[in-house]
């Protein structure tokens, strides 16, 4: 896909149904309302931007917490992103497929910035059909600040 695809694609989020997670659900008001895509080369990629309550201790930087989350919910939504695709159907189309975190380590490697964009980019190996490896990382002005090594599995839609 060219490099103006992800401008008029949708996010993974907004074809997933009933999600009212608070990082990446479209169904929560009050969440971060994270939006994920495929990039060209086969990772998945999201851009966040922080309100300025999304600090740590020193108001300049990025709550660790928030990150936490922002890696979480990036990696375990490109994860069922990449089920439905291995399954040759879109997001949402036919049975649903859900995945939830069964475990995740961060290393964070320097602060963030509050007042700047991060990216997010996860590259994905499916290791099974229920488990999905996920590392994740985080830079802010192309700097690397955490990286997640996120275990997926694959769970009934009604969990
Ligand atoms: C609806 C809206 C849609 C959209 C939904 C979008 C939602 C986005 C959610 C964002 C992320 C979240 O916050 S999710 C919420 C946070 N996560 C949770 O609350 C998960 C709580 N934990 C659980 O429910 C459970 O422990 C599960 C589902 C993870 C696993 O339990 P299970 O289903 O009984 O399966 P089980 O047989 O134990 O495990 C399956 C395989 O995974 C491995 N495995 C399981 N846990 C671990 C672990 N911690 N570390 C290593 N490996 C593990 C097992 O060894 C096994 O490997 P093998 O023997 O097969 O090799």
């Amino acid at each position: 896909m060219g490099s103006g695809m992800q401008d008029i694609e949708i996010a993974f989020q907004d074809q997933l149904q009933k999600n009212h997670c608070f990082g990446c659900g479209a169904d929560n008001d009050q969440g971060l309302k994270i939006k994920s895509y495929w990039a060209d080369d086969g990772t998945a990629v999201c851009r966040f931007t922080a309100k300025p309550h999304h600090c740590a201790g020193p108001t300049r930087y990025l709550n660790g917490g928030i990150m936490a989350t922002l890696l979480d919910c990036h990696s375990i939504c490109s994860a069922i992103a990449l089920a439905y695709r291995t399954e040759g159907r879109a997001i949402s189309e036919g049975e649903s497929i859900a995945f939830v975190t069964g475990s995740m380590d961060i290393a964070y490697k320097q602060p963030v910035p509050i007042d700047s964009p991060v990216l997010l980019k996860a590259e994905l190996e499916s290791l099974s059909p229920r488990k999905t490896r996920v590392v994740c990382r985080l830079f802010s002005e192309d700097n690397l600040c955490a990286q997640a090594d996120v275990l997926a599995v694959r769970v009934p839609d009604n969990w």
